[in-house]
Formats: C-alpha cells, sequence, structure tokens
C-alpha cells in the first residue's frame, strides 16, 4: 500500500512539479499514473522512493515514512527507474546478484529465481554478457530482473513498457496482474492509454502537478457523463488550460 498525503514539490522556488497530492494505492490493485508530458509523474515517483525530498507533506509505503524510516520504507518496493541506463559495466548475471546482496536475498534462494526471470524474460543468453552490449529492451528487462530478485511486495514503476518487444512487455503486464492478484500493490507510469485502460484496476491523471482524477475508468465515464475512450478523456482533461 503507498500513501500520499499533501506532497509537494517545486523545482528552484518556482512552480509547482507536484501540488498538494493526495493519493491512496491499496494493496490488489495495479494502478496506473497518467499524465502529458511534464506533468509530475516522474517527480512523484522520486519522492516515493526517496530519491526526492518533498517540500511538504507526507509518504507511506506500507505504513512506513519514507522520509523517517527510509530503510524499512525501502525494504517494502522494488523501483524501475525510467532509463535503464545503470551499472554498464556488469554483467547481467553480477548485476542481479548485486541487487540480491544489496536486499540480502539468501543464496539458496537466487538460482532459482534467476533461472525463473531469466526464462520468463529471455535472458539466458545474455547473462553472462556485459550490460553496456545490451539493446535498450534488454537493460530495461535486466533492471527488472534486479528489482524483482528480492520479491519485493509494492512494485513501482516508470514507464517500465518502454521499448520492450511484444513478448516481454506481454510477460510483464502477466507478472503485473499476478502480482496484485496475490494482493500485492503495482504502481507504474505510462503514456499508453491503450494499455492502461486494459491492465490498471484505477488510474490516476496528474497535469501540471495538480490531479486530475483518480479512479477506475468505469468513474471516469461515469463523472464525465460520457462513454469515450480514455485517450479522449484523457485528451479532454489534459488539453484545456
Ligand atoms: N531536476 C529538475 N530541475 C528542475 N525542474 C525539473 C526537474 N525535474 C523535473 N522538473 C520539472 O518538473 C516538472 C515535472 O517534471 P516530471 O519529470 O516530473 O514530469 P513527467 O510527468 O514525468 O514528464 P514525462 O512524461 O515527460 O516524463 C516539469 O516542468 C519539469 O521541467
Amino acid at each position: 500500500m503507498i500513501e500520499l498525503q499533501g506532497v509537494t514539490k517545486s523545482y528552484n522556488g518556482s512552480t509547482k512539479a507536484v501540488d498538494n497530492l493526495q493519493l491512496t494505492i491499496p494493496r490488489g490493485e495495479i494502478f496506473g499514473f497518467l499524465g502529458p508530458n511534464g506533468a509530475g509523474k516522474t517527480t512523484t515517483i522520486k519522492m516515493i522512493t526517496g530519491i526526492t525530498r518533498p517540500d511538504r507533506g507526507t509518504v507511506l509505503i506500507n505504513g512506513k515514512d519514507i522520509l523517517t524510516d527510509t530503510v524499512a520504507a525501502k525494504r517494502q518496493f522494488g523501483f524501475v527507474p525510467d532509463s535503464p541506463d545503470l551499472f554498464l559495466r556488469l554483467r547481467g548475471l553480477e548485476y542481479v546478484n548485486f541487487m540480491a546482496d544489496m536486499y540480502e536475498v539468501p543464496h539458496s534462494l537466487r538460482k532459482e529465481r534467476i533461472e525463473v526471470l531469466a526464462k520468463r524474460f529471455d535472458m539466458i543468453d545474455a547473462l553472462t554478457d556485459p550490460i553496456q552490449s545490451y539493446s535498450h529492451g534488454m537493460r530495461q528487462k535486466i533492471i527488472i530482473m534486479g528489482v524483482l530478485i528480492h520479491e519485493p511486495e509494492v512494485w513501482i514503476m516508470d514507464e517500465p513498457l518502454t521499448g520492450l518487444d511484444p513478448k516481454s512487455s506481454y510477460t510483464l503486464k502477466e507478472m503485473m496482474r499476478e502480482h496484485a492478484d496475490s494482493g500485492r500493490t503495482v504502481l507504474f507510469s505510462t503514456h499508453v492509454l491503450e494499455v492502461a485502460e486494459k491492465l490498471c484496476d484505477r488510474v490516476a491523471i496528474i497535469n501540471k502537478g495538480v490531479l486530475q482524477f483518480c479512479g477506475t475508468f468505469r468513474e471516469m465515464q461515469e463523472h464525465f457523463q460520457s462513454d469515450e475512450s480514455l485517450e479522449r478523456l484523457f485528451l479532454e482533461m489534459t488539453d484545456h488550460e
């Protein structure tokens, strides 16, 4: 479960990138975070994950405060950032083991977990190659594997499907569904509204740092008294000044 209470952030003391955001993302849900470029999605995700400090407000992950109980809060989640260009000098397997070390995954569990993940993402043959030699999609997949190796309860993913081929994208979406259906939490941001419409139990739409809507797609249609697609409703909400 992720709770944001009055979360606010300005850069350089000027316009608010995120303004008084109030959100609760319960267990058992795939939650989509949507908004146009520059809306404040990444800033919000960075505040949830403790990378950026909010000016005001509180972030709780499974009840643990990211600012005051940071390590306990960080143990609750796995985070896939928007750029997978990390640890390029390591081989895939070294990186996944490094992540397993960080999260104290026992050696007895690692081999099987790595095998299962590598099989699902078609990465078995690439594990011994340096990440530098990987394509964008392969880098994305190794980052996802490194995150999932410690089986975090809460998944937080910033545009995780970008660059994935159709099979890997299908696999990740399937894993997100399984994770949420087993009573755990998935938060991800995306620009692909068709994916959000099909995959998410609820979505939040943010524009210029302000929450425009939070709820199910059906609730959104009821709210706007419209049977339009998510894409049309999104454009209506975010196009107007
Ligand atoms: N490090 C920074 N310094 C100054 N301004 C920033 C910084 N990071 C983000 N911003 C500004 O904050 C606002 C929100 O940016 P953010 O990256 O959170 O949006 P986003 O919704 O993730 O966008 P995108 O969909 O393009 O990735 C934008 O106006 C952006 O220019």
